[in-house]
């Protein structure tokens, strides 16, 4: 078929009410739990899947959909803006899943062009085909710490690191169509997520990697700080709920309800991985630097999601046993099974 007929056969797909979906990043962790649930939920839309392939991606993450029609794969870079304004006059493209990100906490030029810049390039083209929804996935990071009070989406921003700070400029970036052009824009601020096929840089993986090559848990800092996990298949959820429900303009936070100091956390991975008696659990522990600045939590009030009918589903002991029996049955899948940190400021 030729680019324009394909064209005409997307637009009449469309009048019908499929879509076109592009994810950003959709070979990585979250993006391709994304990508999957939407093509079982939406089987007759098409989904774009634009991604770098940087090291923490990869295509096996989407070997399920290699052979289907309505998925398509296209490497690229969102700081590329011919690239990218080429994307979005060639493919008709209706929402946005903006999932690509940089992460770690030093290298801020670098953070502030592939999270802010970036974010920048795609908005200017999606605007400019007249996207119909742009769903930009965010952090809890941007609130900063809170020892006591959860975070509602009101509270103001106070970004602690390079990476959150390089998130929360393009929240104000992503905003700022809103407010100036009632351009369509979401904008969903997440706590950790976790699950089958996470590289092993997150703290999970890594401490399972780790213990599975009989390493020990290397914690950064004290351990005292504590993170909440949210199981992946209910943030892909929550992502599909929004673009459904979700009201334009509006931020969500996505919480779990699940929260684990990251010593605490060593320790039950030690139990389940190594069957290890209590009195060994802390043989398991190794204590390295710190991160410059390090957040202690960032607890979610999500009642704005729960209004939508979003919940988490999954239970932490189900959600861990799955993701441990996953990396069990999948050692070699990712090149280097206890990747240090690539975050250059973990002594790890
Ligand atoms: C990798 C690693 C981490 N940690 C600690 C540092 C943190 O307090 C905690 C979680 O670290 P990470 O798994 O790297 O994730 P974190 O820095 O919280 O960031 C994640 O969660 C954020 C949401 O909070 C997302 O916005 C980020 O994109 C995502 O990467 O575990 C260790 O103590 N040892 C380790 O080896």
């Amino acid at each position: 078929m030729s680019d324009e007929s394909a064209n005409q056969t997307d637009l009449r797909k469309q009048q019908l009410g499929y879509k076109t979906v592009l994810v950003t990043g959709g070979a990585g962790f979250i993006g391709s739990h994304l990508i999957i649930l939407l093509a079982v939920k939406y089987p007759l839309w098409r989904i774009i899947n634009v991604d770098s392939l940087d090291y923490c991606s990869s295509l096996k993450n989407l070997k399920c959909l290699e052979n289907t029609c309505t998925y398509k794969f296209i490497q690229g870079d969102i700081c590329n803006q011919y690239f990218i304004n080429h994307l979005f006059s060639t493919e008709n493209i209706n929402i946005v899943f903006h999932v690509n990100f940089l992460h770690g906490f030093t290298w801020f030029y670098m953070f502030m062009y592939v999270n802010a810049e970036g974010t920048s390039f795609l908005l200017q083209a999606a605007f400019a085909a007249r996207v119909e929804k742009f769903i930009y996935m965010s952090t809890d990071e941007v609130y900063g710490d809170s020892l006591e009070k959860d975070f509602d989406e009101l509270c103001p921003k106070r970004p602690t690191n390079p990476y959150s700070k390089s998130k929360a400029v393009a929240e104000n970036i992503v905003m700022s169509y809103w407010e100036n052009h009632k351009f369509p824009v979401i904008i969903t601020r997440s706590n950790n997520v976790y699950g089958p096929r996470q590289y092993y840089e997150k703290v999970i993986p890594r401490f399972i990697g780790l213990l599975q090559q009989d390493q020990k848990c290397t914690i950064q800092g004290t351990g005292l700080q504590s993170r909440h996990f949210l199981y992946v298949d209910d943030a892909a959820e929550a992502f599909l709920m929004l673009m459904e429900r979700g009201i334009m303009g509006e931020i969500y936070n996505i919480g779990a309800t699940f929260e684990i100091p990251v010593i605490q956390l060593a320790r039950e991975l030690v139990k389940m991985v190594k069957n290890t008696s209590n009195i060994e659990l802390d043989d398991w522990l190794l204590f390295v630097e710190d991160r410059p600045v390090s957040d202690l939590r960032y607890p979610l009030n999500s009642d704005k999601m729960h209004k939508l009918g979003w919940k988490p589903k999954v239970p932490w002991k189900e959600g861990i046993r799955k993701t441990i029996k996953w990396y069990e049955e999948n050692t070699c899948y990712w090149p280097v099974r206890t990747a240090t940190n690539r975050n250059p400021s973990c002594a790890s």
